[in-house]
């Protein structure tokens, strides 16, 4: 079976600094695959360039297209991104600003159908904002960003999604509220998934699959089980940790003390 998203020698270099160093990855469809790493690991710029949004050499494709191929809206049809902090026109009003997930399907100088609103209704009644449906972006709290960013990509309708970490300013609530929405389109629809998480241990109840980052580069991979083991978290984020079986995936919880001890 074609691989929804495959990579091949991602590299990325920003202003001559090589940031993203021969990444390889494959997600098939229906699969959700997080990338985890410390600060500055390069999961955001490769997710960015996996989306179609950086410059980049090596070979990106999605269901057997090389990117490069697609056009606007076919991209836009394909795959659906939540990157950190997007520029948003402040006093533009959330109904608006969830709208326009749907302008791949509306036509040039066309207007939205019934079916583009009803698309939108479903979206914020599933991500309880309905709420907050009349209100500008600039008047909501960081968290009720998140999730009409969430909403945004949602209503592309696309098969792929790419979180960039997508519940940073969640309460826990919110976090279970929004990755069980993601898991459960998944298993509805097919949906993959790309994701970035700091909470490793809510990274792995969600995640088929692992890819732990480390200066640019894949420095481990495989199920949850098989990257968050102590002795890959001490020596790529240098801290003490014990992960602990748990019903769904590993639990990592960090303990006080010299990182480079033996837990
Ligand atoms: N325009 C730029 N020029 C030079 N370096 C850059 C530029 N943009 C980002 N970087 C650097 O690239 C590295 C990777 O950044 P990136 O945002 O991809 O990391 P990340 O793994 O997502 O980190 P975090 O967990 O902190 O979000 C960082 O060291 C960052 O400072």
């Amino acid at each position: 079976m074609t691989a929804a998203i495959s990579v091949r020698g991602l590299t990325v270099r920003l202003d001559g600094n090589l940031i993203v160093d021969g990444v390889d990855l494959d997600v098939a469809e229906g699969e959700w695959v997080t990338v985890i790493g410390p600060n500055g690991a390069g999961k955001s710029t490769a997710l960015r360039a996996i989306g179609g949004l950086l410059p980049h050499d090596g070979e990106i494709h999605w269901h057997g297209t090389p990117i490069a191929r697609l056009h606007r809206r076919e991209r836009a049809k394909a795959i659906a991104t939540v990157m950190q902090s997007p520029v948003v026109p402040p006093a533009m009003g959330v109904y608006d600003y969830v709208l326009l997930g749907r302008t791949p399907y509306i036509p040039p100088l066309g207007r939205e159908s019934a079916s583009d609103l009803a698309v939108v209704d479903e979206v914020l009644a599933a991500l309880d904002l309905e709420p907050f449906a009349g209100r500008r972006l600039d008047t909501l709290s960081g968290g009720e960003r998140q999730r009409v960013f969430l909403a945004r990509a949602l209503t592309q309708g696309a098969g792929i999604l790419l979180l960039d970490e997508p519940t940073s300013a969640l309460d826990i609530g919110h976090q279970q509220e929004v990755l069980e929405l993601v898991d459960r389109l998944r298993a509805e629809r097919g949906l993959t998934v790309l994701a970035t998480m700091h909470d490793l241990s809510t990274a792995g109840e969600y995640a088929d699959r692992m890819i732990l980052l480390a200066g640019g580069r894949v420095v481990a991979s495989g199920t949850p089980a098989e990257v968050l083991t102590e002795a890959n978290l001490a020596e790529h984020y240098r801290v003490r940790v014990r992960v602990i079986d748990g019903e769904h995936g590993p639990l990592v919880v960090a303990v006080r003390g010299n990182p480079n001890a033996t837990v």
